[in-house]
């Protein structure tokens, strides 16, 4: 037997042995990360751990020689430094259950990779890993951007963005996540990295009936443009930076997952388009279509917010089977028609945000007497 190469980085896990968990596994590896693998089925663990291959998910692909996989949590999470979640969104906090006994009063640093809410509570993935191993949100990350696995599976450059609350979590996350094909870049603007990868999904799923109906570039180019609009006034509703959606945790993404036939909500979207129910597209989906299950949350949310999210009501209704695909448009048929300013539904360049901002900075300039408050 081959022995293990040494590594030169942290220790870490990856918790779910899916396209992506896998992956970002090879990423870390090749980035000098010592990796074991989690998979909830045995023979998965052992095809990673031996044949350095996972040919459900990543068919055609050689993973590292240095990476291992296990079906034991307790023998993943052995004494690492980092752990990497990807597991369905839905499913998160069930098993966040089975790793707080190991991970509850560690330092160990947390890392979503998932881009979903959960529906019963419209929480965040980050959120649901703060409630359920009851930690200090400084040492949780997320990682977002225009990832679609197969891709960077064969080493195609790309970039991503990690971020979290503290500078410092996001820096040594990014450190252990970069190899010469994949660059990451940092932010503190946990709420949007992780809605822009939330709402993509969405309207990936709109691109994909329109596809699905037959309809071209003009429709599409339509939805795409007019869906970051939505994703970024519902994003900074909800407390996000407006520039983050112009990212690549939100733009970048959306232009990979909306273009992309390896995308599973687009995909899950071009069936819909085709005429086929909701029920038989989850019948036929064999991986995770995140936006299927978020869309019923982050409507609730933008409702609560005072958001409207017309691209997003329209792919609910399609999916409900109340709505004919072919009437998918950038903008509700029963809107009124007065014209609207194009930037936001507020006619503000971000929701309110920047207005807010400023007041904000007078008020603190106000309070420290005339003189700058700092910061921005
Ligand atoms: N595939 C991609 O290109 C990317 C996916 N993501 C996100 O990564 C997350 C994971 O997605 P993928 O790996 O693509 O999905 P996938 O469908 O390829 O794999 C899901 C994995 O989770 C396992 N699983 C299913 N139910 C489970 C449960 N109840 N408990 C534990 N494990 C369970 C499956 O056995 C499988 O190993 C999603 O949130 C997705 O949005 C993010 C960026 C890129
Ligand atoms: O998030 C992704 C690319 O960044 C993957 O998109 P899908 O989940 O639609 O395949």
């Amino acid at each position: 037997m081959s022995r293990k190469p040494a590594a030169s980085g942290p220790r870490v896990a990856v918790i779910g042995a899916g396209s992506w968990g896998t992956t970002f596994g090879k990423i870390l590896a090749d980035g000098g990360a010592d990796v074991t693998m989690w998979a909830r089925r045995p023979e998965q663990a052992q095809e990673i751990a031996e044949a350095k291959r996972n040919s459900q998910y990543l068919p055609g692909i050689n993973l590292p020689r240095s990476m291992t996989a296990t079906h034991h949590l307790s023998m993943a999470l052995d004494g690492v430094d980092q752990v990497y979640l990807s597991v369905p969104s839905q499913s998160l906090r069930e098993n966040l259950k089975a790793l707080r006994p190991i991970l509850a009063d560690s330092d160990v640093r947390v890392v979503s990779l998932m881009k979903g809410v959960e529906r019963r509570t419209g929480l965040r993935m980050s959120q649901v890993i703060e409630q359920e191993l009851r930690c200090d949100p400084e040492r949780i990350a997320v990682a977002s951007g225009p990832n679609l696995a197969l891709e960077i599976a064969r080493e195609q450059p790309t970039a991503a963005v990690i971020s979290s609350v503290s500078q410092d979590t996001a820096e040594i996350v990014a450190r252990a996540a970069r190899n010469r094909y994949f660059r990451t870049f940092v932010n503190t603007d946990v709420i949007g990295t992780e809605f822009g990868g939330v709402l993509k999904n969405l309207i990936a799923v709109a691109i994909g009936i329109v596809d699905g109906v037959g309809y071209g570039e003009n429709t599409k180019a339509s939805i795409i443009t007019r869906g970051l609009v939505e994703m970024t006034d519902f994003a900074v509703a909800n407390g996000a930076q407006p520039e983050t959606l112009q990212g690549l945790a939100g733009l970048g993404d959306l232009i990979a997952t909306c273009q992309s036939p390896l995308s599973r909500n687009n995909t899950a979207g071009r069936l819909l388009g085709q005429g086929y129910s909701y029920q038989d597209v989850v019948k036929q989906m064999n991986q995770t279509a995140e936006g299927l299950a978020s869309v019923a949350p982050v409507l609730q949310l933008a409702r609560d917010a005072g958001v409207d999210m017309p691209i997003v009501e329209q792919v609910k209704r399609v999916l409900d089977g109340t709505m004919n695909p072919r009437d998918i448009a950038p903008h509700l048929t029963t809107d009124d028609d007065t014209p609207q300013g194009e930037r936001t539904q507020n006619g503000q360049a971000d929701g309110g945000g920047a207005l807010r901002r400023a007041f904000q900075r007078a008020f603190d300039q106000f309070r420290n007497g005339g003189r700058s408050a700092g910061g921005n």
